[in-house]
């Protein structure tokens, strides 16, 4: 079934949060936040053997924020605790000491944050959920240098990113090709061959500006550079020598705009409840597809489906109830449909399928089982479980016909189908 791909998708990645902090009331504050926010579960220790035992107790875990001013141990005891066994450390602390906080970021702690600043609560929400997300997304470093590349790498790794690495600029445009979870490249300037303002013209024949940000990095003193890489589709530029904090920055503030960019598109092309394809968004689609499909002389159905008697369902279970009977529809009709298959919440509790590559038995058979599978759903809901059924309207294309045809006709067969019982498929008349 084709969706949006969303920028980030939930995995089975470990959740789990440790709070390691002496002092309880800072503990709710962080935890609450997290945990409503975020929706990550949040354990809480406030000493470092009950933080030992936890560690013992469970291996799922995400990320430890940690302060440094515990009753049985010192900071290098709390730290090296966590470092050693290999967990994502943020450091959340009232002590402000310059040479701690660089020796600590020079030992692979993730953030040095302190805790009197204004705002550090909304930052450390921020940072967790930035970690949290940056798991799922792969970024490519691309430059000549192995040890310029793998030291990118690893900053990259310390927050969480997947790496792909590339030693030119027709290995990176390869990758970049072949892997739709790059969402990030770094690109250093100054390659043999295809030098990275070149390379970077070129991703952008691969993938636009609201996908992938490019950031271009260079140690030269050019000043007309930065220009250079922003106008040949940058969307940023870093200096070397970069600081990790002014690294972590940067990166994060560009993939922060592309997550925003993907939430608004999101809010444009989705439906708010189902999740699925709005009907704009599936109408610009069928308005390309239908012609492209006829071209190619594939078979081609259009399909209105609309669940039965759905009044009922709100007058009888009540309006939330509904909600959810709608929800598991269209998890169905998502479940049902093959990836050449585009769906879409049409308004109300009307849906619509386009499906290729399907004619005669196997189209008839393929909307008979939807038919089937939505009438044995038993949807849960407060009270027990509402059952429902479909009737579905079907047209395939025949040569001339437009989306519009399709549609229309697609409709009237709906229509034949409520009017001959409901629970039923209508492929003619
Ligand atoms: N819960 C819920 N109900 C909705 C939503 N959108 C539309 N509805 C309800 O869907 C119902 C549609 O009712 P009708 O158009 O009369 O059709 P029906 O009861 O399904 O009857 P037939 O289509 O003739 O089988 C109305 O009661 C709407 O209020 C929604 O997002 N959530």
């Amino acid at each position: 079934m084709t969706l949006l791909q969303p920028i980030v998708a939930r995995t089975t990645l470990p959740q789990r949060v440790l709070l390691l902090e002496n002092s309880r009331a800072y503990t709710q504050a962080v935890a609450g936040a997290i945990e409503q926010k975020l929706e990550l579960p949040v354990m809480v220790a406030t000493t470092l053997s009950e933080a030992r035992a936890l560690l013992d107790r469970h291996d799922d875990w995400f990320l430890a924020l940690t302060g440094l001013v515990l009753a049985d141990g010192d900071r290098d005891e709390v730290v090296n605790c966590l470092l050693e066994r290999g967990l994502s450390t943020v450091v959340v602390t009232g002590v402000y000491d310059e040479d701690l906080r660089e020796r600590l970021l020079r030992r692979r702690v993730i953030d040095f944050v302190l805790k009197s600043t204004p705002g550090s609560l909304d930052y450390i929400v921020w940072l967790v959920k930035r970690l949290e997300r940056n798991r799922r997304i792969s970024a490519l470093v691309v430059d000549d240098s192995s040890s310029a590349r793998a030291h990118t790498a690893s900053l990259l790794e310390t927050y969480g990113y997947r790496v792909v690495q590339a030693e030119d600029g027709d290995a990176a445009l390869r990758l970049l090709e072949g892997d739709p979870t790059i969402r990030l490249a770094l690109v250093d300037q100054e390659m043999p061959g295809m030098q990275g303002v070149e390379l970077t013209r070129r991703m952008r024949g691969v993938r636009a500006r609201d996908r992938v940000a490019v950031i271009g990095v260079s140690g030269r003193e050019d000043a007309g550079l930065v220009a250079r890489f922003l106008k040949n589709g940058a969307n940023d530029f870093l200096r070397k020598p970069f600081s990790r904090e002014e690294f972590f920055c940067r990166v994060s503030q560009n993939v922060d705009q592309l997550e925003l960019i993907g939430s608004l598109q999101d809010l444009a092309t989705r439906d708010f409840l189902t999740g699925l394809p709005n009907r704009r968004h599936f109408l610009e689609q069928a308005e390309r597809l239908v012609p492209e499909l006829r071209a190619q002389d594939q078979p081609l159905a259009m399909a209105i489906l609309d669940i039965d008697h759905f009044k009922h369902i709100n007058d009888g279970w009540g309006h939330d109830a509904g909600d959810h009977a709608l929800r598991a529809m269209a998890g169905e009709l998502s479940q049902h449909a093959r990836p050449q298959d585009h769906v879409a919440r049409f308004g109300g509790e009307e849906f619509c399928l386009l499906v290729p590559g399907l004619e005669g038995d196997a189209l008839a058979s393929y909307f008979e089982t939807l038919r089937q599978r939505i009438e044995a759903l038993r949807v849960r809901v407060p009270g027990g479980a509402l059952r429902m059924t479909v009737s579905i309207g079907v047209r395939t294309a025949t040569p001339g016909d437009d989306l519009h045809r399709l549609l229309g006709d697609a409709d009237r067969r709906l229509y034949l189908a409520k009017a001959g019982g409901r629970n039923r498929v209508v492929m003619a008349g």
